[in-house]
């Protein structure tokens, strides 16, 4: 019965309809018609014109280019008051991180210096989208001249904390083509190793810890003193102390992408610049085993002004990666491709680098890890076997003293066998192999396991 009466209400409006629609057809002629329109858009352009309120418009696709600026609003607004929101939205971007929640409201408004502003995101009939961002006149210059590349900040470190980290290796030249894609291949990178579970001295730890903060924290500070964004770090000791490990806590800690540099993949400088010059901001540039990548020791002849030495020193230049296409790359190349990057060198050798590769400020830490000491041992105990104290710490603490064993054998001891921790067990186990070393170690020196020439499997090639 309502039904019928609604029905015939909705019926009789659009006969009424029609009927003004077609006599107004008929009494305006075609010029009067044209006029009304063109007032009503003029009038629409007074209003605007005395309207207090400014719109600037952020669409998702310009002229078929993804607008950056777009995704880093969304972002920034995702994360806006979380706690205010009626909507939200809930994803799991890393499997060791936990849910991200983001905000899922058409209308958000937000309050920069005193001026409020509203977002709306507006979504066309072809499905783009646009956010708006409404504002008053009065705020025009605080908008424009603050708060726009505030949002655009907030939005990039929000996006860059809760990105997927990867792990990128360089292809090796025949698999290039015109696509800088095509240079590194990359894998997702989930490595559990943190600095909390990274054993070497704490203090040292602290030191490392603040020197990655400043640096990651210093965009203004690097600007202020004319130098490029970027930190060199040398891991040096023996093998199994901790240098690669030590690299994935750095990149977890900062999130950021690890390009692991495989020099001997490498034909020459012309190469390496391609690859470095590809590399993304926020990244960690690692090259593992410096010594034994690439012979680049001795490579910077003196000059006599023999021009065969020099003829000769070029076509090497050419044909190879030298140790001065390495330097030109940290100190020049850097500034004018990108900013906020990490390169890190590791080497069991310190003393056949050539000093010129890890002077200071190419270089600008150098950070020694060594043999297992008593205070690393406690950081693995805590680890592997959850114990704070036991009765053979003591034993321990003495015979760390005068044996030399990398982490990763203690380490190996303190694993649980089958999947159960045996504290008692695994600490008479170490204490065992202790005794052996010590034992060894005095009647025919410390000499640990001499490296092969070639390079071996780091961690990260260990993940392919
Ligand atoms: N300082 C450490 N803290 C915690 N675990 C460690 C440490 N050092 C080694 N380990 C353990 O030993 C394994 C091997 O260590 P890692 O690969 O980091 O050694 P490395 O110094 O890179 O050795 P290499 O010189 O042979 O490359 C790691 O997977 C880790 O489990
Ligand atoms: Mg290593």
């Amino acid at each position: 019965m309502m039904m019928g009466d609604t029905m015939g209400t909705f019926g009789s409006s659009m006969a009424s309809l029609f009927f003004f629609w077609a006599t107004f057809q008929q009494i305006f002629p075609e010029h009067l018609k044209i006029a009304i329109k063109e007032f009503l858009l003029f009038s629409d352009q007074i209003i605007n014109f005395f309207s207090p309120y400014i719109v600037i418009s952020f669409p998702e696709y310009e002229e078929y280019r993804f607008n950056h600026a777009f995704a880093a609003i969304d972002t920034y607004l995702g994360a806006k008051a979380i706690g205010k929101a009626h909507k939200i939205r809930a994803s799991q971007v890393k499997e060791s991180k936990g849910l991200v929640l983001k905000r899922d409201e058409a209308k958000v408004r937000d309050v920069y210096q005193g001026v409020n502003v509203w977002w709306e995101i507006v979504t066309a009939t072809d499905g783009d989208r646009t956010h708006k961002l409404t504002f008053h006149r009065r705020g025009l210059e605080i908008v424009t001249g603050s708060y726009i590349k505030y949002v655009m900040e907030e939005g990039k470190s929000i996006e860059a904390k809760n990105k997927k980290m990867k792990l990128l290796t360089n292809n090796p030249s025949y698999n290039w083509d015109t696509s800088k894609k095509s240079l590194w291949r990359h894998i997702d990178f989930e490595h559990p190793a943190s600095f909390q579970t990274l054993a070497m001295d704490p203090v040292k730890k602290q030191d490392i810890l603040q020197d990655l903060e400043a640096f990651s924290n210093g965009k203004e500070y690097y600007k202020k003193i004319g130098k490029a964004w970027k930190r060199g770090y040398l891991l040096y000791g023996p093998p199994g102390t901790g240098k690669s490990t030590m690299i994935a806590a750095m990149a977890n800690h900062l999130n950021y992408n690890i390009y692991d540099l495989e020099l001997t993949a490498i034909q020459n400088n012309s190469e390496l610049r391609k690859l470095l010059t590809a590399t993304s901001s926020r990244s960690i540039i690692v090259i593992e085993d410096i010594d034994c990548s690439v012979d680049l020791t001795g490579k910077r002849r003196k000059r006599d002004g023999d021009l065969s030495v020099k003829k000769d020193e070029e076509d090497q230049s050419q044909s190879r990666v030298t140790l001065s296409g390495l330097l030109n790359f940290i100190d020049g190349i850097w500034s004018a491709c990108g900013q906020e990057r990490i390169i890190v060198f590791t080497t069991n050798h310190m003393e056949k680098l050539d000093p010129a590769l890890i002077r200071r400020g190419r270089m600008d830490m150098h950070i020694e890890l060594s043999y297992c000491s008593f205070e690393a041992f406690k950081v693995l105990a805590k680890n592997y076997l959850d114990v704070d104290s036991h009765p053979l710490f003591g034993e321990i603490e003495s015979l760390l003293k005068e044996t030399k064993i990398a982490p990763a054998d203690v380490a190996e001891k303190l694993m649980a066998k089958n999947h159960k921790v045996d504290v008692d067990g695994s600490l008479k186990d170490l204490v065992e192999s202790l005794e052996k070393r010590k034992k060894h170690q005095r009647d025919h020196g410390d000499g640990h396991k001499k490296k092969l020439g070639g390079k071996k499997l780091g961690i990260f090639r260990g993940l392919f």
